[in-house]
């Protein structure tokens, strides 16, 4: 255990009328670090969120706070607070009022509580807000009220469970800035829940790629990225091209009809993998000096770059995001660095997949 580690679970399984939703799941969670917690809709995020904040208990295994085992520890006694996705503000109190709430329940001194409630919303700039009421209250500003209900308490976690989810695109990356910004002001651990994976990728520190109850991944938002661990990661953490392949020997792999030299070793002869390449990593050339040559099918204006779909002689399909245009129709080739071949294989646990990555770092050979 590392000695900053603040929440730990370890083997936690959780089910619901027999229905498994999280499968012993095990990670540590470090003191002062944003961490994401990433997954598609019914993957077990809020349920994670829900057994640290004591709102339920594990079907099986331990949460550990501080080292400290805690299953059993009721919510109002944890040092956790959550920010739920619609703020569960009361609307019939103002500003002031519903970030005093908890600390009246608490039965705190008048003075203090005072203290504490101007300056948690002098953290997220509302104090000119105390008598607001909530309905006269925007989106974003709602959003930093519900944060200043959750600091005022000093609580060492706040959990935050999509709580950007109901604001249009604009705010939301406003307040993606802010969160983050917050949070590093803070020094507080924030465990955001998101099925966003932008989102994730620009606010974390750490993400928890999670797929039916089990954590897929888990790393630094560039490490997943960069190396995403199997198929699932890889098409949910930004665009991929996936297509199958067959490790021939160290350094060497074939795919899409020919043979190709990659970074990877330490795989069996003839072992079946699955190949990634970031649309990003795909150089458009001419067909002949072409690594792949391809049919431009498609192709859209993004704005910074153009997303360009193409098709080999075998349909696979190559997705090349790049400055350079292309016509519709014409056969191009794509070129590309043996780094940008990602190799995954079926069904590598993490720990066996940091060891081989960690071998190729060592040697020279990989990141
Ligand atoms: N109280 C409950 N009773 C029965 N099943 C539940 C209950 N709460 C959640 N589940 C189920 O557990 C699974 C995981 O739910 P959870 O809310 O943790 O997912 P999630 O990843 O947070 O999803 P979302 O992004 O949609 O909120 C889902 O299949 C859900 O239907």
């Amino acid at each position: 255990m590392n000695q900053n580690t603040i929440i730990r679970f370890d083997q936690v399984t959780h089910s619901f009328d027999n229905t498994t939703v999280l499968d012993k799941v095990s990670f540590e969670i470090e003191k002062g670090k944003f961490y994401t917690l990433l997954g598609p809709s019914g993957c077990g995020k809020t349920t994670i969120l829900r057994l640290i904040a004591g709102f339920m208990e594990p079907t099986d295994g331990k949460v550990y706070f501080n080292e400290e085992i805690i299953n059993h520890v009721p919510a109002h006694k944890r040092q956790v607070n959550t920010v739920f996705q619609d703020y569960a503000l009361f609307p019939h109190l103002n500003v002031y009022e519903n970030v005093a709430f908890g600390l009246k329940i608490k039965k705190k001194k008048r003075a203090e509580i005072d203290k504490k409630v101007k300056e948690a919303l002098a953290f997220v700039n509302l104090e000119d807000y105390e008598t607001r009421e909530i309905s006269e209250m925007s989106g974003g500003q709602r959003q930093r009220v519900a944060i200043a209900r959750a600091i005022v308490n000093e609580p060492e976690v706040i959990l935050l469970d999509e709580p950007l989810s109901a604001l249009d695109l604009k705010l939301r990356t406003e307040m993606q800035y802010e969160l983050k910004e917050l949070q590093q002001r803070l020094g507080i651990t924030f465990i955001f829940v998101t099925h966003d994976q932008e989102e994730a990728l620009a606010m974390s520190d750490e993400i928890f790629v999670m797929d039916k109850g089990v954590i897929q991944q888990s790393g630094t938002p560039m490490d997943i990225y960069d190396e995403p661990i199997n198929r699932f990661v890889a098409d949910f953490i930004g665009e991929s091209n996936i297509t199958s392949g067959v490790m021939v020997e160290d350094f060497k792999v074939a795919f899409a009809g020919k043979e190709f030299t990659c970074v990877d070793r330490d795989l069996k002869t003839d072992e079946p993998v699955e190949i990634v390449i970031r649309p990003e990593d795909l150089a458009i050339t001419e067909e002949e000096n072409g690594k792949l040559r391809v049919r431009v099918d498609s192709q859209l204006f993004r704005g910074v770059h153009y997303e360009i779909c193409c098709f080999d002689e075998y349909e696979n399909e190559w997705l090349v995001h790049s400055t350079k245009q292309a016509t519709v129709g014409e056969r191009i080739g794509l070129t590309f660095e043996p780094e940008a071949i990602h190799v995954m294989r079926f069904n590598e646990s993490e720990e066996d997949f940091d060891k081989r990555l960690e071998g190729y770092t060592e040697s020279g050979y990989g990141k």
